[in-house]
């Protein structure tokens, strides 16, 4: 398909000659009005397929005419991977015995499932009169179900064999094909209409003919290649017949190809309008939930997996507390199954709801490694949808700890759209990885869609029917009380427990939509992600950028680069002033530092310094340097992504070469080192990051410069000195006067 959209001359071609088609049919449209029109269809269950093709055809003004047979009623047909479908014919001939005789009226039969409508009553009729011909039956590449019949079919234009899945003709002549012969329920229906198609007398006396250049009907199994968005026309082609189809099916193994033509037609999503396309079926009003009415909202279930260790848990963690919904509505659950995080998950649990006084959720529970380390996933991701059930859930959302969540209507948000099963698009930042794949190989696993590029870069924005889901899953209350959905599966092993779902889902008829039309979140990156520290994320710049600068880059930080300020806050001269490092960041330093065993600052303070390569220290602090712990080249992408950029803006003119040897954290003590005697730095700029609090954690202190005679104390946590190291910036660390002072230096460009 790709190769096809590339190739424009065809496309533009074909489209012209096709378009200019259309446009006559107009000119006989009160013609064709005038026919009494019938559309019969065979579905045995109202599911998404139906609501799709029944949509197909409200777009088109076409409901109407729609007559829907062996709805609700056990289907008699046999199976329809074998031979079968005797029984839509039974049921067909039953409906149509009373219009039997109306020469002007016009009956189409189409499968449900796997058809959409691509236009109107008008053209439809139209292009039906133009083939001259008294009874039309679609045509497929492929034989079936009887080999033998092959040097039997005459020779058409285009594509040669019967496919029974769609048909239209004059209603006499339609009744007399239905009673070509009898046909058991469980006899094959498409060998059926072949047997009269292929009876030359009765073909030629009944004026029947195959539709082998897709007139009116394209079958998409072994014919997709021909088949063109055409974005252009804002109607499919077939370039190949200089066609454009009115009825799209998809039949056998093409019905995901369906499913993504069906994302953009009939008025579904069109790529040509804005920068992001136009998700027309967005804007549909019909069946959406009304998530401001806080009163009418459902019951949710949200549950946790964490399956692998994870970078950024509590993060994940605490972004699912802070979901915007009403907490008498929510339940929680948790399966962790790493022994490394229980005690962790059981804090944040406790801090978010055991010793919480404002905790009004419905209902929390956690289950820990003791019950779930060896179960399998496919098990206890069965067993927390069904706990859907229990707590009489309206929807339960299925959410892995490799996500993160950067907005907190995410449960609203998808809700809205009232789908069976429904995900936000996340994806590895930069990466083509994401929680959905348009298409399938036969075996179930990732195959890619044309679309998908366009749709993992965001470059189409709109709702969409896709072949698999993972991470955060939104499934309906209802659907799962249908049973059709399940995570078990004989095929896949235990680890593609997601690929056994979306297979489930698909075998079973339940559509599962992905949505970006807003940005949720992203995936995070999993791999070798150890916990042998205390604060483990801290080493994540490399791997999770995102998740790190999230987590550890001052809130304030973007706002403070990109604002126009006419000058950077001074308050000294030449002692610059920024947000750098977060909270979270300074905490999780400290206390990473302070839990090593022993005192990892005591080997320090003195001239003779074995860290340093000079063995020789100029004015000693009692640090940590960060060559200690192994986190200098996380801290020199600090220095580059981070600091750098600040740097350029207030020395203009010197660009930092991300060079550092020294970065360290101080500390000052009520009973250690409480000061730090005047000196240059080893350095051409100087940052130093507060750690803590002057006035809370400790008294008194500050950085004091001597020439410019200027003390700058009170600095938050997480803002920083920038200042010149080596030459016009003598300075001091004044003396504290009680309890300890962190802070966080680097000597940049020494
Ligand atoms: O205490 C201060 O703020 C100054 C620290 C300092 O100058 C240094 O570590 O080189
Ligand atoms: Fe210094």
């Amino acid at each position: 398909l790709i190769e096809v959209a590339k190739n424009t001359e065809l496309d533009s071609i074909d489209v012209t000659e096709a378009e200019a088609d259309v446009t006559e049919s107009e000119d006989d449209v009160t013609l064709s009005q005038e026919d009494n029109f019938v559309i019969f269809t065979v579905a045995s269950e109202d599911n998404d397929p139906f609501q799709r093709y029944v949509r197909s055809l409200r777009v088109f003004d076409m409901e109407k005419y729609l007559q829907v047979l062996g709805m609700n009623s056990k289907w008699l047909g046999g199976n329809m991977e074998k031979v079968g479908g005797g029984y839509k014919v039974n049921l067909l001939r039953e409906a149509m015995e009373p219009y039997k005789d109306e020469k002007n009226t016009i009956t189409m039969f189409t499968d449900s499932y796997d058809v959409i409508f691509l236009a109107d009553k008008a053209e439809i009729l139209e292009k039906f009169k133009k083939t001259g011909a008294r009874f039309l039956i679609s045509a497929e590449p492929y034989l079936w179900p009887d080999m033998s019949l092959e040097s039997q079919y005459p020779e058409i234009k285009g594509t040669k064999y019967l496919c029974s899945g769609l048909m239209i003709g004059y209603t006499d002549t339609f009744w007399n094909v239905l009673n070509y012969k009898k046909i058991a329920n469980t006899d094959d229906d498409q060998l059926f209409y072949t047997n009269a198609y292929l009876d030359a007398k009765f073909r030629e006396a009944n004026k029947i003919q195959l539709d082998g250049t897709s007139t009116i009907f394209h079958n998409l199994h072994g014919a997709v290649r021909e088949i063109d968005f055409g974005f252009g026309a804002h109607r499919i082609t077939n370039w190949e017949q200089a066609t454009m189809p009115q009825v799209l099916h998809g039949n056998g193994p093409s019905k995901i190809t369906l499913n993504m033509f069906g994302n953009y037609y009939p008025r579904g999503f069109d790529p040509t309008e804005g920068d992001y396309g136009k998700c027309l079926a967005c804007d549909e009003q019909e069946g959406r939930v009304n998530v401001n009415d806080t009163d009418s909202l459902p019951v949710v279930l949200t549950t946790l997996f964490i399956n692998e260790r994870t970078p950024f848990l509590d993060y994940f963690i605490n972004k699912t507390f802070s979901q915007d919904y009403p907490p008498e509505k929510w339940h929680v659950r948790i399966y962790n199954r790493v022994w490394e995080h229980a005690d962790h998950i059981q804090e944040l649990i406790n801090y978010h709801v055991v010793n919480n006084p404002d905790n009004k959720l419905a209902s929390v529970k956690i289950f820990q490694p003791k019950d779930t380390a060896k179960r399998k996933l496919m098990e206890i991701y069965e067993e927390a949808m069904y706990t859907c059930a229990e707590v009489d859930c309206g929807w339960y959302f299925a959410m892995d700890s490799v996500i993160t969540l950067t907005d907190n209507n995410v449960l609203k948000d998808l809700i809205y759209w009232n789908k069976s099963v429904i995900t936000t698009q996340l994806t590895q930042p930069g990466q083509y990885w994401s929680n959905f794949w348009g298409d399938v190989t036969n075996d179930g696993f990732y195959k890619r869609a044309p679309d998908y590029f366009e749709l993992v870069k965001r470059e189409r924005l709109g709702l969409w029917n896709v072949a698999f889901v993972n991470h955060l899953v939104a499934i309906r209350g209802d659907v799962i009380d249908s049973g059709k959905l399940s995570y078990r599966h004989k095929t896949y092993d235990d680890n593609n427990y997601d690929v056994g779902f979306s297979y489930n889902a698909r075998k079973n008829n339940v559509f599962m939509f992905m949505v970006n039309l807003k940005k949720h979140g992203h995936l995070k990156k999993m791999n070798n992600y150890t916990t042998e520290r205390e604060h483990n994320d801290l080493w994540q710049i490399f791997t999770n950028p995102t998740d790190w600068k999230l987590n550890y880059i001052h809130p304030s930080y973007d706002i403070f680069l990109t604002k126009q300020m006419v000058e950077f806050p001074q308050p000294c001269p030449d002692v610059f002033h920024f947000p750098l490092l977060s909270k979270r960041f300074a905490w999780h330093i400290i206390h990473e530092l302070e839990s090593m065993p022993g005192d990892v600052f005591a080997e320090s303070g003195n001239n003779n310094d074995q860290r340093l390569a000079g063995g020789y220290e100029n004015v000693p602090t009692v640090d940590v340097h960060f060559t200690q712990i192994n986190l200098q080249q996380e801290w020199l992408k600090v220095l580059r992504d981070y600091v750098a950029p600040i740097q350029r803006r207030v020395f203009e003119g010197y660009s930092f070469n991300g060079k550092a040897l020294l970065s360290f954290v101080v500390k000052y003590h009520e009973n250690g080192q409480r000061k730090l005697v005047p000196h240059h730095d080893h350095s051409t700029f100087t940052t130093n990051t507060a750690l803590n609090r002057q006035g809370i954690d400790y008294e008194d202190g500050g950085s004091y410069f001597i020439r410019q005679n200027c003390l700058v104390r009170d600095v938050d946590i997480g803002w920083t000195l920038m200042h010149p190291g080596r030459l016009t910036h003598y300075h001091e660390g004044k003396e504290i006067s009680r309890g300890t002072r962190y802070i966080l230096v680097s000597f940049n460009d020494p």
